[in-house]
C-alpha cells in the first residue's frame, strides 16, 4: 500500500490564474473518487500527480518522498494511468503487444510482461482478443484494452480519468469489478468521474474539487448527502438517493442494494 501525500498544492498554467489553489489531503486504502464539474482541476490534479506537471507551489510527496525530485520515468513504476481516451495511449497493431509494452517500458522483462499482460487481458475480459488489431475493438473495449496495458504494469497506484465513458451497462460492471478487485489487492485507486452512480456503486471515498480547493472530502455517502454543496458545485446526487428523498424517505440511500438492504433490516 503506497501513501500519497499533497500538501499546500499550488498549479497555474497561466501566471496570475490558478487552477488550484492549494489541495491538502492523504490518499490512503480506500478506492478515491474525484469529482467536479468541468474544468475544476480534476485532470490538473492527477498530471501533477504523474509528474507530467510541476506544482507552483506546494509539494505531493510518493511514499514520503517528493514527485517533483523523481523523473517521468521513475513515477511512472508506481503510479499508472489510463487516459480518457484510448486512442491517446494505444498505437501498436496487436492487444498483446500493446498490453506488454507499458511493463517492458518500466523495465520488467519479457516473460514477465508476457504474463502480467496475459493476466490483465484475462481481467477486462479481452483474452481471446491478444492477436487482434487494437483498432478493429470497438471504442468501449478499446478502452478495456488500455486499462489492460495499465494493468500489466503492476503499479501501486493507478489512476483512472473518465473509465465508464463509451461503456455500456457490461462495461460498467466489469470496471466496477476491476477497481474493487485492485482496491482488495491492495492497490491504491485514484478515478476521475462524472457518472455518480457509477462513484455511489463503488467508491469509498470522494473528494470534490471547485474552484481550485477540496470543498469536501469524506466517505462516498457523507459526501452525497451534502446537497446543497454539491448543488452549488454542479453536482447532483446518485439516483437512488434522489428517489428516496423524492419519496419521503429520511435516510440517504446510495444505490439500490443499500435501499433494500435498509429496508429489509427495518422489517
Ligand atoms: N494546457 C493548458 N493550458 C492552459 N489552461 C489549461 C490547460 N489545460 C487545462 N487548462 C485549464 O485549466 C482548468 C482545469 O482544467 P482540468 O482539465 O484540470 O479540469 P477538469 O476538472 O479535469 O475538467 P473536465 O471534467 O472537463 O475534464 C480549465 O479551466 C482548463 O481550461
Amino acid at each position: 500500500m503506497s501513501t500519497i501525500e499533497v500538501k499546500n498544492l499550488h498549479f497555474s498554467y497561466v501566471e496570475g490564474d490558478e487552477i488550484l489553489k492549494g489541495l491538502n489531503f492523504v490518499i490512503d486504502s480506500r478506492s478515491t473518487a474525484i469529482i467536479g464539474q468541468n474544468g475544476a482541476g480534476k485532470t490538473t490534479f492527477v498530471k501533477l500527480l504523474k509528474g507530467l506537471l510541476k506544482p507552483t507551489e506546494g509539494e505531493i510527496l510518493l511514499n514520503g518522498k517528493g514527485i517533483k525530485d523523481m523523473t517521468v520515468a521513475a513515477i511512472a513504476k508506481h503510479v499508472g494511468m489510463v487516459f480518457q481516451n484510448p486512442n491517446d495511449q494505444i498505437f501498436k497493431n496487436q492487444v498483446l503487444d500493446e498490453v506488454m509494452f507499458g511493463p517492458l517500458q518500466i523495465g520488467m522483462d519479457k516473460e514477465t510482461a508476457k504474463i502480467k499482460a496475459l493476466e490483465a487481458l484475462e481481467i477486462v475480459g479481452l483474452a481471446e482478443e491478444k492477436h487482434t488489431n487494437p483498432y478493429d475493438l470497438g471504442l468501449s473495449r478499446r478502452k478495456l484494452a488500455a486499462i489492460a496495458s495499465i494493468l500489466a504494469m503492476d503499479t501501486e497506484v493507478i489512476i483512472f480519468d473518465e473509465p465508464t465513458i463509451a461503456q455500456d451497462y457490461a462495461g460498467k460492471e466489469r470496471i466496477k469489478d476491476i477497481i474493487r478487485k485492485l482496491r482488495n489487492d491492495g492497490k491504491t485507486v485514484i478515478t476521475i468521474i462524472h457518472d455518480m452512480n457509477f462513484v455511489a456503486d463503488v467508491f469509498e471515498r470522494a473528494i470534490v474539487f471547485a474552484q481550485g480547493h477540496a470543498i469536501l472530502d469524506d466517505s462516498t455517502k457523507m459526501v452525497f448527502l451534502q446537497k446543497e454543496i454539491l448543488e452549488k458545485s454542479y453536482l447532483e446526487q446518485p439516483d437512488v438517493m434522489k428517489l428516496c428523498y423524492e419519496l419521503g424517505f429520511k435516510e440517504g440511500f446510495l444505490n439500490v442494494e443499500e435501499f433494500i438492504q435498509g429496508k429489509m433490516n427495518k422489517r
